[in-house]
């Protein structure tokens, strides 16, 4: 590379020596001559091609922008570059000034580049327009390696250096539409500053960039190049810090779908398709869309009754034909109760990645001291580990007192007397009465206590490892056998491992504290079903148990029996919601065969009657067919309304 240069700065003195002694016209004759006999190639990329803009001249202006720097100039002389910013990029780009010019190496192979510019005038002399121009020259010999190489390289990098130097964009929505004004998120979050346990960090950015780096995988298998998350966990756990961790890392725009705000499948379907590739739609809550499909089945009550976006709307947007229109697209849904969204949206496929946010461990507590206080250790973390592990709480209310004070050692003191009174406050929380379901009364439905939510990452096509429920063994604990469990599930339990035995003896977890967790949701499920009749479940809290249960068999535990019960109501719901189908129509049809007879008896004309008569006999053939299929249903369902639900289980 050195001879290169010397040759060329060689080159360039005999140049100008050749410019001191020759007129012009004279100088452009050798050139003329030199060129002719040369064994170099130059390349004019001019900045409009055809009448429209040239791509690649806008490509070797952001790639060059990036080389400028450490490229060479060609005759070692200084380089005249030029730097600017706009509004919209993170960094400054660089450019060559007129008339520069510079060696950039591909491969060893030196490619060298001059910037011009022109300006056209009129014949007032007055400026018009500009012409810019770049000239690539190299050897002859290179001419294939330049087109099937170098050339798609620059366009590759630059589009790469284009994509870096954007501001990450965070649209919303505006009367069913995107803003046209999407703001910069400007969110600081990365993944340096996002505290999190153990390994899911680097598993999620390895996750991330293997995605990203996965186009051609994605087309060899034939599948949409988009991905889904489903990030769950309590508030303040850092799920929309994730997201934003997410969106710096990759560099994609965040598109914020909130379902309310859409009223019908037809404008989620227009909104959907004017996402822009390279991005993160995020749909908060997801929790909340599942009365989705209640209103599919007319239920237009209660707080989402104005919201029309369909279940299957959504589903198409995750994976329908919809889905396809884009590239490189990430889908993320976050809820603070997981077991609260419709299953339907959870099948393997739909969301490739579960995603647990978690109360505060103490390896999140260091990471989070280490971000705030630049602190790795400390006398009182011994005192903060003892509790932490002990008390849910969440990341963002550690991250609160951790901002309270610069100086460690009040900060900390702070946080063990924050700590404190929330360690006291769960133990009065215990030893207050249940209410009748058996529920603390104080603690927020649906959350779990700390063990529930160990932080975990699971597959969307192995749902299992959230299953592990806190045991707080103490006085609403029983024992049964060599499990734990609540005191109000003790007789269940007692009767199932009667009737079927140790169902948990296979189970992949060897704790007996997970497998106590394992049985406790069990013989809730079982709690439930024999608590309550046929019409009081609705079919979405029995397809969420029978997820539950799903979970519970994916880690071995002998539950086929309950399964198949859960899969028995479940038609029985939905025989009911057909049999009130099957009575409306009987009862359209009964009220069109006395039309049909009051019309026949205005008739005086004999064809006409017949015709009435036969459409009588017609709908009398309708509704005798569908009684036979209401007494069929009701036999079926008879089973049910004569006996538990759980019946024969225990
Ligand atoms: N894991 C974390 N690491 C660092 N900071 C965190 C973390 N979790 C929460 N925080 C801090 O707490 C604030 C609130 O957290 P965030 O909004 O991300 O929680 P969330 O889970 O999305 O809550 P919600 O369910 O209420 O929307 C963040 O802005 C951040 O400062």
């Amino acid at each position: 590379m050195a001879s290169t240069l010397s040759l060329l700065a060689t080159f360039a003195i005999i140049r100008s020596t050749f410019n001191d002694f020759f007129p012009k016209e004279i100088r452009e004759y050798f050139w003329r001559l030199f060129r002719r006999f040369s064994s170099q190639f130059i390349l004019v990329i001019e900045e409009s091609h055809d009448g429209s803009s040239n791509h690649i001249f806008k490509a070797a202006m952001a790639y060059l922008g990036r080389h400028v720097l450490s490229a060479s100039s060609t005759d070692g002389s200084t380089k005249r570059l030029t730097v600017g910013k706009n509004e919209n990029a993170r960094k400054f780009t660089f450019g060559l000034d007129k008339h520069s010019e510079i060696v950039d190496f591909f491969h060893g192979v030196p490619m060298k580049w001059k910037y011009n510019s022109d300006v056209n005038s009129n014949s007032n002399n007055q400026m018009t327009s500009e012409s810019r121009w770049y000239e690539l020259s190299f050897q002859k010999k290179h001419t294939e390696m330049v087109m099937s190489k170098y050339l798609p390289h620059v366009i590759d990098m630059a589009k790469k250096l284009k994509d870096e130097n954007r501001m990450v964009k965070f649209h919303t929505i505006r009367r069913e539409r995107w803003c046209t004004n999407a703001v910069n998120l400007e969110h600081p979050m990365t993944f340096d500053t996002l505290a999190m346990d153990g390994d899911l960090k680097k598993t999620i950015v390895e996750d991330l960039n293997s995605f990203t780096n996965g186009k051609d995988y994605y087309k060899k298998i034939g599948k949409v190049w988009k991905r889904g998350y489903l990030l769950y966990g309590p508030p303040g756990t850092g799920k929309s810090s994730l997201i934003a961790a997410m969106a710096n890392h990759l560099n994609f725009d965040i598109y914020n779908l909130n379902l309310s705000a859409v009223h019908s499948d037809s404008s989620l379907e227009y909104l959907l398709l004017h996402v822009s590739n390279r991005s993160i739609l995020v749909i908060e809550d997801i929790d909340c869309t599942v009365k989705l499909q209640n209103r599919e089945a007319g239920d237009q009550t209660g707080s989402y009754a104005h919201v029309q976006v369909t279940l299957s709307g959504v589903l198409n947007a995750i994976d329908g034909l919809l889905s396809c229109c884009g590239d490189e697209r990430i889908i993320v849904f976050t809820t603070n109760y997981k077991d609260r969204i419709d299953p339907a949206l959870l099948r393997a496929g739909r969301m490739d990645k579960h995603i647990c946010l978690s109360y505060c461990t103490f390896s999140t507590f260091k990471q989070l001291a280490a971000i705030y206080l630049g602190i790795s250790n400390h006398d009182l973390f011994s005192r903060i580990e003892k509790i932490i592990e002990e008390i849910p709480v969440p990341p963002a209310e550690v991250a609160g007192e951790l901002m309270k004070s610069k100086d460690p050692k009040t900060c900390l003191e702070g946080i063990i007397q924050f700590l404190e009174s929330k360690a006291s406050e769960a133990t009065s929380e215990m030893t207050m009465p249940e209410g009748e379901d058996g529920s603390n009364p104080k603690q927020e439905k649906g959350s779990k206590s700390k063990a529930s939510t160990k932080t975990d990452m699971t597959n969307g096509d192995s749902p299992n490892h959230n299953l592990i429920t806190f045991l707080a063994v103490g006085s609403n604990s029983k024992t049964v056998g060599e499990y734990t469990i609540k005191a109000e599930l003790a007789a269940i339990l007692r009767a199932v491992l009667l009737k079927h035995g140790d169902i948990v003896s296979n189970s992949t977890l060897n704790s007996m504290q997970c497998r106590s967790s394992l049985l406790e949701i069990a013989c809730g499920i079982i709690q439930k079903l024999q608590a309550a009749k046929l019409e009081d479940l609705t079919e979405l809290e029995l397809q969420s148990m029978l997820a539950s249960v799903s979970d519970l068999e994916s880690v071995k535990l002998q539950i086929s029996w309950l399964h198949k019960r859960l899969d028995e109501i479940i038609e029985a719901v939905q025989i009911v919601k057909h049999s009130s189908t099957l009575e409306e129509e009987t009862r359209k049809n009964l009220q069109a065969i006395e039309m049909e007879k009051e019309l026949e008896s205005c008739h005086t004309q004999k064809p006409e009657q017949q015709k009435k008569a036969l459409q009588i006999q017609e709908k009398k053939a309708v509704i005798e067919k569908l009684s036979r299929t209401i007494s069929s249903t009701e036999a079926k369902l008879s089973y049910f309304h004569m006996r538990s639900l759980v019946d024969g289980l225990l």
